[in-house]
C-alpha cells in the first residue's frame, strides 16, 4: 500500500559551540493514500524540519522514515516539493520550467510537451506556456511550481507554506485548486501553514504541534475539503458554524493551550 510512515524520529542538531539541541522528538505520522495531512504549530516547533526529513534533505538522528515500505535516504522522483518561494528557473519560459524534471529524466521534447501541457492544463495556465515567469503574478508563480512538482508524477506532495506570501483572495484559490488536483490525481499531501484556517480547510488529518522539542500534541480527523469536491463552495464552508468552531478550538488551543480542543472538534 502506497503509505508514508514517520516512526519515532528525533532530530537534533549541533549548534555552534557544540551544544546539542534536539528539534523533533519522537514523532510517528502516517500519510495514507488520498490523505492530506497539515501540521500546524508554533514558530520553530520543527514543522520545516520535519518536512525536510521527509523530503530526503537531511536525516534523522533517530527513528525512520519509510515510503512504501523503503527506507527515505535521500531526495527522490517519488516526493515533489513546493516551497513558500517558488525555485523557478528564471531564464525559461513556463512551460521549459515545467518541463524541466522530464528534461532531466531524458523524455523526448515531444512527450515532454504532452505531459507539460495536461499539467498546466490542471493548473490553469495553458495560454501562459510560452510566457516568462518573471513575467507572472505570485499566483500564477505558484501554479507553476505546483504543475513543475506533478509533471514526474510523484506519489507525495511535500509543501512548505506554500501560499504564504500571496493575498487572502489567491490563497482561496490556491487552496481549492489544491483540493482539485488532490481529486483529480488521488496524490498524498504533506502540507505546513501558519494559516489556521486554510489548515481546517485542506486537511483530512490534522496535526497540531507543539515546541520545544517538537512533538506531536494531537491529531484530528477532518473533511471541509472532502465537502469542496462534492460541490460546495469555499465560502460557504468556511463561513459553517461547524468550521467556525473547528478553527476557533484549534486557534484556542494555540493562543491558550487549552486541552479540550478534541472535545469541541468531536462535538
Ligand atoms: N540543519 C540544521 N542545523 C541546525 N539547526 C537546525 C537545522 N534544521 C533546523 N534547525 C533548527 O530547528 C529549529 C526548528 O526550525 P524549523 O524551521 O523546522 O521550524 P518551523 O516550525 O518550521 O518554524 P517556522 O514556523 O518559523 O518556519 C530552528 O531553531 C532551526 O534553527
Amino acid at each position: 500500500m502506497s503509505t508514508l510512515t514517520v516512526n519515532q524520529v528525533t532530530a537534533s542538531f549541533t549548534r555552534a559551540g557544540g551544544e546539542q539541541r534536539t528539534v523533533l522528538r519522537d514523532i510517528s505520522v502516517t500519510i495514507l493514500p488520498q490523505e492530506i495531512v497539515v501540521i500546524v504549530g508554533p514558530s520553530g516547533c520543527g514543522k520545516t524540519t520535519l518536512l525536510n526529513l521527509v523530503a530526503g534533505f537531511e536525516q534523522p538522528t533517530s527513528g525512520d522514515i519509510l515510503l512504501n515500505g523503503k527506507q527515505v535516504s535521500g531526495p527522490g522522483p517519488d516526493r515533489g516539493v513546493i516551497f513558500q518561494q517558488h525555485t523557478l528557473l528564471p531564464w525559461l519560459t513556463v512551460g521549459e520550467n515545467v518541463e524541466f524534471g522530464l528534461k532531466l529524466q531524458g523524455i523526448s521534447p515531444a512527450s515532454r510537451a504532452v505531459t507539460s501541457a495536461e499539467y498546466l492544463n490542471l493548473v490553469g495556465l495553458s495560454q501562459y506556456v510560452d510566457c516568462q515567469v518573471w513575467n507572472l503574478s505570485g499566483g500564477m508563480k505558484q501554479r507553476v511550481s505546483l504543475a513543475r512538482a506533478l509533471v514526474t508524477n510523484p506519489q507525495i506532495l511535500l509543501m512548505d507554506e506554500p501560499f504564504g506570501a500571496l493575498d487572502a483572495f489567491t490563497k482561496e484559490q490556491m487552496q481549492t485548486l489544491v483540493l482539485n488536483i488532490w481529486h483529480a490525481t488521488h496524490k498524498q499531501i504533506l502540507l505546513v501553514t501558519h494559516d489556521i484556517e486554510e489548515a481546517v480547510f485542506l486537511a483530512t488529518k490534522l496535526i497540531l504541534m507543539k515546541a520545544n522539542p517538537g512533538q506531536i500534541a494531537q491529531v484530528i480527523p477532518l473533511d471541509f475539503g472532502k465537502r469542496h469536491i462534492s460541490g460546495e463552495s469555499a465560502r460557504s464552508i468556511k463561513s459553517d458554524p461547524d468550521f467556525i468552531k473547528v478553527r476557533e478550538a484549534v486557534l484556542a488551543y494555540f493562543f491558550e493551550n487549552d486541552p479540550g480542543v478534541s472535545n469541541a472538534v468531536a462535538a
